[in-house]
């Protein structure tokens, strides 16, 4: 069990929150992280300096935590917004029937389950389609379509791969709230040490993940080595705001009232600062862009959503 970090409700008292009132920016500039770091080397936690293995044991407590009122707190902290986010990414992705997806970090899986629904609708808007075209069918040759019609899934396969049991184990009882029962597996795995062989995937995604990975740049090179050549990489994560007075607010919004609501939400403040400062954190859309052309991908481009909030990268594996 994570141990319950949790502190008082008053957003203003104590340490990483005083600057706030002072100056809502933070008191850093991003600077990229060395691809040669050492192992045991120090690493940072949101704005506390930590050694490496020390980051992974945190981020993991903090998603163990967290879990079962992840969902409802990304409603409440977004006010639904990150469902727009997820399906937006989908609609970037356009997948077709037999994409094979492996999505990284995938914890309780809205990535996967966008992708189900977006395969299933597209392949039941193609058989409607084909039915249609053929007139003057009787019953008998309808239902006989029906029964013989390709599974609503065809060969489309997504795994959902994620470090923390926890999160998974609340994705799987969603997916079977939601009826997904097949053309889904749920794998615990690093992303920095994909438990896949080579050029197995056509699609990578990895959502609001990579931030809290310890080598970024080693995901990205798994991204790339698990990835078919041709398949492409996408990642929906936190990046800079551009509109000064909504980079403001949107600071002021972050730093007063998240860890509020993870306090009253989740019971769990802490959590909750660590995403806010992580986010601040994470380098700019531009600087991400790089590091990925770094780890081999191609046609690398990036889509920022309301204001930089956040942004899609994109790459190709040519
Ligand atoms: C532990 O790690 C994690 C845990 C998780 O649960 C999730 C993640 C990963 C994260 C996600 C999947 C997505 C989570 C979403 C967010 C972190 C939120 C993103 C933020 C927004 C979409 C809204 C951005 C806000 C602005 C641009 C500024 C507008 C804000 C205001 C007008 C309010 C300004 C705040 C104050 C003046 C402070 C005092 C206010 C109050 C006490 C009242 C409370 C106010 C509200 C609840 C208003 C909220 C308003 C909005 C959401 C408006 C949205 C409008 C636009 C986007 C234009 C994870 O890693
Ligand atoms: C903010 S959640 C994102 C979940 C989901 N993709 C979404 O968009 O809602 C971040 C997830 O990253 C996972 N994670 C953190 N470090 C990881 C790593 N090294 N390898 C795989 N998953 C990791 C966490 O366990 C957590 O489930």
């Amino acid at each position: 069990m994570a141990a319950r970090r949790s502190r008082a409700l008053w957003p203003l008292s104590g340490r990483g929150c005083s600057w706030a009132l002072l100056s809502l920016r933070p008191p850093w500039g991003w600077t990229r992280p060395m691809s040669t770091e050492k192992p045991g080397a120090d690493t940072h936690f949101g704005f506390e300096t930590v050694s490496e293995e020390e980051k992974g044991d945190k981020v993991y407590q903090v998603f163990e935590s967290v879990a079962k009122k992840y969902d409802v707190m990304n409603d409440s902290m977004s006010l639904g917004i990150h469902r727009i986010w997820k399906d937006l990414l989908l609609r970037k992705m356009h997948p077709f029937s037999g994409t094979k997806l492996l999505d990284v970090a995938g914890g309780t899986g809205d990535i996967a389950f966008r992708f189900l629904n977006y395969i299933k609708a597209q392949n039941q808007r193609q058989q409607q389609r084909e039915l249609k075209s053929h007139q003057n069918l009787s019953w008998e040759e309808i239902a006989k379509w029906y029964q013989n019609s390709r599974s609503p899934l065809g060969e489309s396969h997504v795994v959902v791969c994620d470090i923390n049991k926890e999160m998974l184990n609340v994705g799987k009882k969603k997916a079977q709230t939601l009826g997904h029962k097949r053309g889904l597996a749920w794998v615990v795995g690093d992303a920095e040490e994909l438990p896949f062989d080579d050029d197995k995937f056509d699609v990578y995604t990895i959502a609001f993940g990579i931030r809290n990975v310890t080598h970024i740049d080693r995901a990205l090179q798994e991204a790339y080595r698990v990835l078919k050549p041709g398949g492409r990489f996408l990642c929906l994560e936190f990046s800079q705001v551009s509109n000064p007075i909504i980079s403001r607010l949107y600071d002021l919004y972050s730093f007063q009232v998240i860890p509020v609501m993870g306090e009253v939400i989740a019971g769990d403040w802490k959590s909750y600062q660590y995403l806010v400062e992580s986010i601040r954190r994470f380098p700019p859309q531009e600087e991400f862009k790089e590091m990925i052309e770094d780890a081999g991908f191609q046609k690398v481009t990036y889509e920022s959503l309301t204001s930089g909030i956040v942004a899609i990268h994109s790459g190709f594996k040519l």
